[in-house]
Order: structure tokens, then sequence, then C-alpha cells
């Protein structure tokens, strides 16, 4: 049986494609768009690599970008080295467990950081302890440091080399435009790193 259509269900879809729209007025959105792009492309060409962390649908978002990255987009070509700091379920148990679940990203960054990579966190409220945490070692081991937010960009901002701000204090909202965002940053490195495919 199908559901009921639900008056307001378009209402909805519209609260989605309002702040889209705002994020498409916003020249800074789109600076950070393709600011992003350009620097994982150019420190993918130098030979480092981009690991990515947040928590629950940002954690999802985190293995999502790093998935496109390492294995393929849109076509054939050489696997770029992205990590997503979310997928060790032993690694992140010790952490949490021996030390503090604040320090679950970020004693992974300690470890596998090297100067001239880049650490994305990934949080809608900005504020998450672990994902802060994350960046602050990314800085103290000479890493570049990207934060995708919500509109106010809180801790996070304050740590972050490059700032992908969604203009949007809804949490799924800012998610949406974060993978959207992603998406196209994505297709960007990529068409600039293999500019011609099966050529
Ligand atoms: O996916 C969603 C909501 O859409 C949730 O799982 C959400 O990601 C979690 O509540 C997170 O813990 C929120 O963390 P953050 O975005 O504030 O850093
Ligand atoms: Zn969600």
């Amino acid at each position: 049986m199908p559901y009921g259509f639900a008056p307001n269900i378009r209402d909805y879809y519209m609260q989605s494609r309002d702040a889209l729209d705002r994020a498409l007025a916003s020249p800074e959105f789109l600076r950070a768009t393709a600011d992003i792009a350009g620097l994982w492309t150019e420190r993918f060409a130098a030979g480092r690599k981009i690991l990515l962390c947040g928590n629950g649908g940002s954690a999802g978002d985190a293995q999502h970008i790093a998935g496109e990255l390492l294995c393929r987009f849109r076509f054939d070509r050489a696997p770029l080295p992205a990590l997503a700091l979310t997928v060790d379920s032993s690694v992140m148990t010790a952490i949490g467990n021996d030390y503090a679940y604040d320090q679950i990203f970020s004693r992974q960054v300690l470890g596998l950081a090297t100067e001239g990579d880049v650490v994305v966190g990934i949080s809608t409220s900005g504020r998450s302890p672990n994902v802060v945490k994350a960046l602050e070692a990314a800085r103290s081991k000479g890493a570049t440091t990207v934060a995708f937010t919500g509109e106010d960009p809180r801790d996070l901002g304050a740590l972050a080399d490059l700032v992908l701000k969604a203009p949007s204090a809804s949490t799924p909202i800012i998610q949406q435009i974060h993978m959207t965002a992603a998406h196209i940053i994505c297709e960007l490195v990529e068409v600039t790193l293999f500019p011609k495919p099966n050529a």
C-alpha cells in the first residue's frame, strides 16, 4: 500500500532547495568550493594524502568522500590516497576506551598525518570535540586543515585553513549541502588531475 501524501511534503524539499539557493548566491561559498578543490588537487599531485572525519551522518560523508577519491568518481584512473578516520572499530574503541572519545580522531591524525597532508573535519555544529581536536592535531603535524560546517563554523572555523560553510542551521540540510559540494570538489579534482580519461 502506498503511504498517504502529506500536503506539506513539498515544504521539506523546498527547505533543502532554499538552502542550496542561498549557497549558490554566496560568492564565499563558491570560492570555498573552488579553493578546496584546488588544495586537494595540489596536494594529491604532490603525493600527499587526505584524512577525513566526522560523527554520525558526517562519518558517512567522510567515508563517501574517501570512496570517491580512492576508488573512482566518474571514470577509471589511478586511486587517490584518501582515508576516513571513522572506519576502524578496533582503533576507535581502543582510543575511546583507553583515552577518551574526544581523541578518537586526533590520535589517528597524530599517527598518520605528515606535513603537507590535508585533514578534513566535517561538523554541522562546528563544535564536536573529537573533530575540533582532529584539526588541532593536524596543525601540530604541519597538515593543512579544512572544515565543512554549517552557517556558524564556531570552534572548527578558527582551526581551519579553508572553511565550507553551508548556509543553514539545520543538521540534515547542512549535510545535504556538504555532499553536494563534496561531489563537485571530487569531480574538479578528478578532471584536473586526469584530464584525458581513457586516452
Ligand atoms: O546524520 C545525522 C543528522 O542528520 C546525525 O547522525 C548527526 O550526524 C549526529 O547527531 C552528529 O553527532 C552531529 O555532529 P556534528 O555535525 O554537530 O559534529
Ligand atoms: Zn542524517
